[in-house]
């Protein structure tokens, strides 16, 4: 079964093959899908991927459903062995096996709490997913791993720069008025390690990645200074939650660390979208000619494309 959860699953020449693929049928429309069915289910807000992975799919003759979960379908419980009396009708053991009866693919997205650090870590929700689904199932952004948003950036820099092997990047932490998850971080080095990209991360102390990335990311540089953006080839712009005070609000002492175009130098710059205008990054950077970041998300679309089919076999 070829579930798309974290690009750790798998080896360098699968994700270089993924990626070669979605540039070589950029555009395509076809009937790969023709027949198949996507659940698209969505426990948070999302604009990029429930556009892209439905027109993706639509451009493949394929069909997607869309499920707010709570919404519109009961609201899910992931707990095990837990008794059901609260607020969640329905447990994924069993809506997991119902759908895999509906559809060829399962596609979840399901942030973190920021409340309880140990949950979080386990990453439930996906892995209740990948535990009763009896189909591949293709992460959206869990608390953990956004996969799709880390090929769409490897997808992006190899168009830029001809290669990923040996680019420059920098995962450069910016300020936000909220705790955000750390799944587009972790995603983002993972990838960038696994393409062997130069990377170095970028953040103030009490922001730390998580272990289980820090772990997989071999020597990497980290650094607590902004000075060296303007040395990298890309810079990768990104509020994530301190792990140090789990779930709080980034200290407002640190608002300086907002990306302006001094600090980029002649670095590309992405961003995985949303951001928050002259909070994280100045409108100066969105408005220079460095900034990739609508390609960026652009390639989620054709590198979605290659995923599906890839979950699927037909790649
Ligand atoms: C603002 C916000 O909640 N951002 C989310 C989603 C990012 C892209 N899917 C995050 O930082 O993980
Ligand atoms: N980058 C990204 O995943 O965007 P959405 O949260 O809008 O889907």
């Amino acid at each position: 079964m070829r579930h798309f959860i974290n690009t750790g699953d798998y080896d360098r020449a699968t994700l270089e093959t993924i990626l070669t693929h979605a540039m070589t049928h950029r555009g395509e429309r076809s009937t790969a899908l023709s027949g198949r069915t996507v659940a698209l289910m969505f426990f948070d807000s999302s604009l990029r991927t429930r556009a892209s992975f439905a027109v993706g799919i639509a451009q493949l003759g394929g069909t997607s459903v869309t499920f707010e979960v709570g919404r519109g379908t009961w609201n899910l419980e992931y707990q095990e062995g837990v008794v059901m009396d609260g607020d969640k009708p329905e447990h994924i053991a069993d809506a997991a096996q119902v759908l895999s009866r509906y559809f060829d693919v399962l596609a979840i997205r399901c942030f973190p709490s920021l409340k309880r650090p140990e949950e979080d870590a386990a990453d439930p929700v996906i892995e209740a997913f990948r535990r009763y689904a009896t189909v591949p199932v293709i992460n959206l952004e869990s608390a953990l791993y956004h996969p799709c948003q880390a090929m769409a950036d490897m997808l992006t820099i190899r168009e830029r720069f001809g290669r990923t092997e040996g680019v420059r990047v920098a995962l450069a932490w910016t300020p936000h008025i909220k705790a955000l998850p750390t799944a587009v971080p972790n995603s983002f080095a993972l990838v960038a390690a696994q393409l062997g990209c130069r990377l170095t991360i970028v953040a103030p102390p009490e922001f730390p990645l998580p272990d289980v990335v820090m772990e997989r990311l071999g020597d990497v540089e980290v650094v607590h200074d902004q000075s060296v953006l303007a040395r990298q080839d890309v810079v990768y712009a990104k509020s994530w939650a301190s792990l140090v005070n789990y779930g709080a609000p980034p200290p407002a002492r640190y608002r300086d660390w907002i990306l302006t175009p001094e600090k980029l130098g002649s670095a590309r710059f992405l961003h995985c979208l949303p951001l928050r205008r002259n909070v994280e990054v100045t409108d100066a950077v969105l408005a220079s000619a460095q900034n990739d970041c609508y390609d960026e998300a652009e390639n989620r679309l054709h590198v979605q494309k290659s995923i599906l089919q890839f979950c699927l076999h037909l790649i």
